[in-house]
């Protein structure tokens, strides 16, 4: 019999159960599945049962006889957080932007002049292999702390296809050495190199001709993203730039709407991309094609917490049935922060959304939005084993006691990695 890990008597189980088809919208969002006083019973890696402590004896006698067991009684239990939306791969930190930002310039002119993500593509460009590959471990080991067990890795800061590869290369071998599981995102369209912004169509077609087929061959990312703004991409461009990746089995994703209403939402709906992301602001139409089309909203309060921006309207999406996944959009320009659980904090407090949507939106909506719910996101016979364990007495704690890190210990593949 393989190793197994019983965690019982907790006061909540969060299970998340129901919604691994199709993601949770509308009031669905506000199903938990709450198992009280409950336990989680793993072998192998993964759930074996989730359930009372007494049904699960009944049923697993000689599995708990031998099992490692967690005594989780007063705490809370959900599945692992999931972080479906990171620039986690970068080098260096960008505070004195901050400073500046403080005192009245904004993102995009930094940007504009030269700052920004060109600022951080020269750091990621000089930093080899090795350096990228520590800082970004780094990062991992923190988000583990906070409790997210999965985290999408977005690529972007290279701008050619051998600093690009760099990036994505550094994704693939943290994910084999780390416990963590990264899902790659190539985002070559992030910014066009500073000396060519005067005439972008030849990076435009270097991303089509040579990155996205490169990217592809090696099977180094299963997304294709584009920074879809004025400025930075159009949508003309954005959509030929998804259409060539969707060719090469790069499934689109795109940062929508974020500084200025461009038809970022509309563009995903009509690309069938799997999420649009940021979505600050999009228009009442965008919403209504992303509702119509499934598209999944990636919404990241934190970037407009830390921009000082408008909040993305979650309400409107949710209530016209968006399904919504939350994410830290973690990054050193826009959102320098590794905690997703004040990211659901910000969902609840800036965004209006509820508790119970912010716990979808960070697990089974985030594992949609990745194309990974049939083995994450839910706590579910079956589903890998990567699950929180709060020091907390209810789920409403996680949102209510905010800037805090409520992590207990963190299960990842039927592991202990963070905790007793
Ligand atoms: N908006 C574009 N990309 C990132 C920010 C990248 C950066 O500023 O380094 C974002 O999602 O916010
Ligand atoms: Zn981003």
């Amino acid at each position: 019999m393989g190793q197994s890990l019983l965690i019982k008597n907790a006061a909540q189980v969060v299970t998340m159960a129901g919604h691994s088809e199709q993601p949770a919208k509308r009031d669905e969002m506000q199903e938990l599945s709450i198992i009280e006083n409950g336990s989680v019973l793993m072998q192998d890696g993964q759930i074996k049962a989730v359930g009372k402590l007494a049904e699960l004896e009944q049923q697993y006698q000689e599995i708990i006889a031998g099992a490692e067991t967690i005594d989780a009684t007063g705490k809370t239990v959900t599945p692992g957080l999931i972080d479906p939306h990171t620039h986690l791969v970068h080098a260096g930190t960008r505070e004195n932007e901050y400073a500046m930002r403080l005192k009245g310039q904004s993102y995009m002119e930094i940007m504009n002049a030269g700052g920004g993500i060109h600022a951080t593509t020269r750091a990621t460009r000089e930093a080899d292999f090795d350096q990228l590959y520590d800082e970004s471990k780094q990062r991992l080991d923190t988000f583990f702390q906070y409790g997210v067990t999965t985290v999408e890795s977005k690529s972007g800061y290279g701008l050619s296809l051998g600093q690009e590869l760099k990036q994505l290369e550094v994704a693939v071998k943290l994910n084999q050495y780390h416990a963590m599981d990264i899902v790659s995102t190539f985002m070559g369209a992030h910014a066009v190199p500073i000396d060519e912004r005067d005439n972008p169509e030849p990076f435009v077609r270097r991303v089509i001709d040579e990155m996205i087929p490169e990217v592809a061959r090696r099977k180094l990312a299963k997304f294709n993203d584009v920074f879809c703004e004025r400025g930075v991409f159009t949508p003309d461009q954005s959509r030929r730039i998804l259409e060539a990746g969707r060719e090469y089995g790069l499934v689109p994703k795109i940062h929508a709407d974020e500084i200025e209403p461009y038809g970022g939402a509309e563009l995903a709906a009509e690309v069938s991309a799997i999420s649009a992301d940021h979505l600050l602001k999009a228009s009442d139409e965008g919403i209504r094609k992303m509702a119509e089309n499934d598209v999944m909203g990636v919404l990241l309060p934190g970037t407009a917490f830390f921009l000082m921006a408008e909040f993305a309207d979650a309400r409107k999406m949710i209530d016209g049935g968006v399904p919504v996944a939350l994410s830290t959009d973690a990054n050193p320009g826009s959102s320098p922060t590794l905690s997703l659980q004040f990211i659901m904090n910000l969902g609840c407090l800036k965004m209006g959304m509820t508790p119970e949507e912010v716990l979808a939106a960070t697990t089974i909506n985030a594992a949609h939005a990745i194309d990974c719910a049939d083995h994450i996101g839910s706590l579910e016979a079956g589903k890998q084993a990567d699950i929180v364990i709060f020091d907390i007495p209810n789920y409403l704690m996680l949102s209510y006691q905010y800037g805090m890190n409520h992590v207990d210990t963190v299960v990842k593949r039927g592991e202990p990695v963070v905790g007793k």
